[in-house]
């Protein structure tokens, strides 16, 4: 039998347990310090058995996942190179940057066992174990960055463990990939949420604003509604990285302004026309790099009565909604309606059930 702890059961931490829980000769232990959490995990039946107690867990693993926000992970893994873990126990993380915890894990004695930085390349805006789904690394990738200490055979069991997910793995250098994901996904974030504050900050003097705000700024914006938190920690444990993208972001929105002001049309096109010739050649809606659900919206005139509705028609038609969620908080004005599939096909469907309804419906 293998028992894999886990350390902070959220999205990321409750989508592996998922994964794991009710494999054939796996258990799963979550831990959390708060007592309420842990009773949580284990009423929603996504471990076999929860603890606050981080010794009870960590030296009961074989595998150790630490899944709490980045600024946490590294007081974790001082915290266990201080415990009795079981000799050869594997411990990783799913932290999303990955040179200061292999550093870290570098300098600290683990006894018997050995650090493998992770990052599952697949999440979502939601947090927390609610938001949790044992399909959310499908077709991801998921990053390893083993030190080359690490024995060959140590990396092929965390691989093997893996596959659970359903995910690639694929093998990259700590500081590659923090340079990369700083620019595919943390860069991202912060122009979101810049974005969203500038016209929220228009929205003030004009409600209007949001009234308008329709399919481009839902698709660029979805990731503003990160957590906070955990966006705090992954930026400031990036920072060096971030400062130099965000330099090159200015020298590219400083050549926008300069087409502009000479009225370079053909500067333009030719900035789109790049965008797009490179955007065309992303994998198809993989997981992970900002769509990590497929989503559509249906405008609704008004709320009572239209989500029994819809989840009734999409029901008697065979197509699993993974979620739904009103993006207008007031009940007596129009809204928007997001409903989340688990794969592309279930979304056509949906789309074609829902637009042969005559509901408006958009990406
Ligand atoms: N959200 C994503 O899309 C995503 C994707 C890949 C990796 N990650 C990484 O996964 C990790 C967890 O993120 P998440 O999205 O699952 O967040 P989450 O908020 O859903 O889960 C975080 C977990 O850590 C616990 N926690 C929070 N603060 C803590 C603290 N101070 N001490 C101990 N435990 C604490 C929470 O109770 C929760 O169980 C982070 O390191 C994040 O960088 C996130
Ligand atoms: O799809 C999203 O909501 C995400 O933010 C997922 C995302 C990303 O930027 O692609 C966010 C953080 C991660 O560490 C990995 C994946």
């Amino acid at each position: 039998m293998t028992t894999i702890s886990i350390f902070g059961v959220g999205l990321i931490g409750g989508s592996l347990a998922l994964c794991f829980k009710g494999k054939p000769g796996l258990r799963v232990i979550g831990h959390s310090n708060n007592p309420d959490s842990a009773a949580k995990y284990l009423k929603r039946n996504v471990v076999d058995h929860a603890t606050t107690s981080m010794k009870e867990a960590a030296e009961a693993a074989d595998v150790i996942f630490l899944c709490v926000p980045v600024g946490n992970l590294e007081p974790y893994l001082r915290e266990l190179s201080a415990m009795n873990l079981k000799p050869g126990c594997i411990i990783t993380d799913v932290g999303s940057t990955k040179h200061s915890i292999a550093s870290t894990a570098r300098t600290i004695s683990l006894g018997g066992s050995y650090f493998i930085g992770g990052h599952p390349m697949a999440g979502s805006e939601r947090s927390g174990v609610e938001a949790a789904s044992s399909h959310l690394f499908e077709n991801a990738f998921y990053v390893l960055t083993p030190d080359p200490n690490v024995p060959e055979e140590v990396y092929d069991t965390l691989s093997r463990l893996l596959k659970h997910t359903k995910a690639q793995i694929v093998r990259v250098d700590s500081q590659q990939h923090d340079d990369i994901v700083g620019a595919i996904s943390h860069l991202p974030h912060v122009i979101a949420v810049a974005l969203v504050n500038q016209i929220s900050a228009y929205n003030e003097s004009d409600p209007l604003y949001k009234n308008l705000a329709a399919g481009g700024f839902r698709d660029i914006t979805r990731i503003a509604s990160s957590d906070p938190y955990i966006w705090r920690d992954i930026l400031i444990n990036n920072k060096e990285v971030m400062l130099k993208l965000l330099q090159d972001w200015n020298s590219e929105i400083a050549e926008f302004m300069e087409l502009l002001v000479r009225n370079d049309g053909d500067g333009i096109v030719n900035r789109f026309a790049k965008a797009g010739e490179f955007r065309s050649q992303l994998p198809e809606r993989r997981k992970g790099v900002i769509t990590a659900l497929y989503d559509l919206y249906v405008d609704v005139p008004d709320h009572p009565g239209i989500i029994g509705r819809i989840t009734t028609e999409l029901g008697n038609r065979k197509i699993n909604l993974s979620n739904i969620q009103i993006i207008e908080s007031r009940e007596d004005v129009p809204g928007i309606l997001r409903l989340s599939f688990r794969n592309e096909r279930e979304m056509e469907l949906a789309d074609g059930a829902l637009t042969e309804l005559g509901f408006s419906v958009h990406y």
